[in-house]
C-alpha cells in the first residue's frame, strides 16, 4: 500500500512542532526517518496513523484519504507501535498480542482458529512463546517492546509504523526485529536512531526542526556534511572487509576544536 503525505502541518500551543511535511513511500518500502531529538519524528508517525485531528494537510493510503476511513478500516490498513507504548496490567502477553485482531472482529466474527494462529506466528516471529502467559507488568521493556511489534504484526497491517523500534532490545533482538521488518511484504515507515540501521532502509527521510529536509536512498542522505548540519557530528564511512558493507563511525565535534 502507497503511503502519501500531503503539506502534513501541526501547531501546539502556539508552535508548529511539524511544519509543511510532504512525501511519497512506494508499496513495500522501508523508509526510515532520522533526525535529532524534538524534530518531529514521533508526531509524523501519529499523523501519518491518523492520530492527530487537528493536524493539517492529508495523508493518502493509495488513492483514499485517511480522513475519509472510519477508523476501524484505518486499523485494518496501519498499525502503529509507539515510543511509550503500554496496556493494561491486568493482561497476559498473549493478550496484548490479541488485541491486534480487534479491528478484524465483529459479533457475527468473533475470535477464531484464524486469529489464535495468527497470534501464535506473531509470538513467534518476536520470541515471545515462551512468554505467552506471563503477565505484562512481570516483563522487561525489551520484552514489552517486542510483544508491541507482535500486536501490531497481529493487526495483519498494509502499513506499519515503528517509532524506535529497537531502543530496549539488546543486540541480538534488534537485528532479528530489523531482519524480521525487512522481510515482511508491507510499507514500514521506522523512526530510527542509529544510523547504521538506518543506512539498511530503502529510502531515508531527515527531519529537523519539523520539516522534511532531505528524502531519498541512505546514500545519498547521509552524507558527512548534512550529518555535521543536522547532528552536529563528524563522521567517517568505513567498510566491513567480510561483506563491504558501509558502517558510519561519529565523532563529537565539541572534541575537534
Ligand atoms: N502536545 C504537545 N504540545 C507541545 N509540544 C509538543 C507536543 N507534542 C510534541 N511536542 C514538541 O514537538 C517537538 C517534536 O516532538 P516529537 O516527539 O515529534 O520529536 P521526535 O523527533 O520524535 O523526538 P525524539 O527523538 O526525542 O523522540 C518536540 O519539541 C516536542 O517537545
Amino acid at each position: 500500500m502507497k503511503l502519501r503525505a500531503e503539506n502534513l502541518s501541526l501547531t501546539a500551543q502556539g508552535r508548529a512542532i511539524l511544519d509543511g511535511v510532504s512525501l511519497d513511500i512506494p508499496t513495500g518500502v522501508s523508509f526510515g526517518l532520522i533526525g535529532p531529538n524534538g524534530s518531529g519524528k514521533s508526531t509524523l508517525l501519529r499523523l501519518l496513523a491518523g492520530l492527530e485531528p487537528r493536524a493539517q494537510g492529508h495523508v493518502m493510503l493509495d488513492d483514499t484519504r485517511l480522513r475519509d476511513l472510519p477508523r476501524r478500516e484505518i486499523a485494518r490498513r496501519i498499525a502503529l507501535v509507539e515510543q511509550q507504548a503500554d496496556t493494561g496490567d491486568a493482561l497476559s502477553a498473549r493478550e496484548v498480542v490479541e488485541l491486534g485482531r480487534t479491528p478484524w472482529l465483529a459479533a457475527l466474527q468473533p475470535f477464531g482458529p484464524e486469529d489464535h494462529h495468527i497470534v501464535d506466528q506473531t509470538l513467534a516471529a518476536v520470541g515471545m512463546t515462551e512468554l505467552a502467559a506471563r503477565h505484562w507488568s512481570t516483563l522487561s521493556g525489551g520484552e514489552r517492546q517486542r510483544l508491541q511489534i507482535a500486536r501490531a504484526l497481529a493487526q495483519r497491517p498494509q502499513v506499519l509504523l515503528l517509532d524506535e523500534p529497537t531502543n530496549h532490545l539488546d543486540i541480538h533482538h534488534q537485528l532479528a526485529l530489523l531482519r524480521l521488518v525487512s522481510r515482511l511484504q508491507v510499507t514500514v515507515v521506522m523512526a530510527l536512531h542509529d544510523l547504521n540501521q538506518a543506512l539498511e532502509c530503502d529510502l531515508l527521510g531527515v527531519m529537523s526542526g519539523g520539516r522534511l529536509i532531505a528524502c531519498g536512498p541512505p546514500a545519498t542522505v547521509l552524507t558527512p556534511e548534512r550529518l555535521r548540519q543536522i547532528f552536529r557530528i563528524r563522521s567517517t564511512s568505513l567498510r566491513d572487509p567480510s561483506d563491504d558493507a558501509q558502517i558510519l563511525r561519529f565523532h563529537c565535534l565539541e572534541d575537534e576544536r
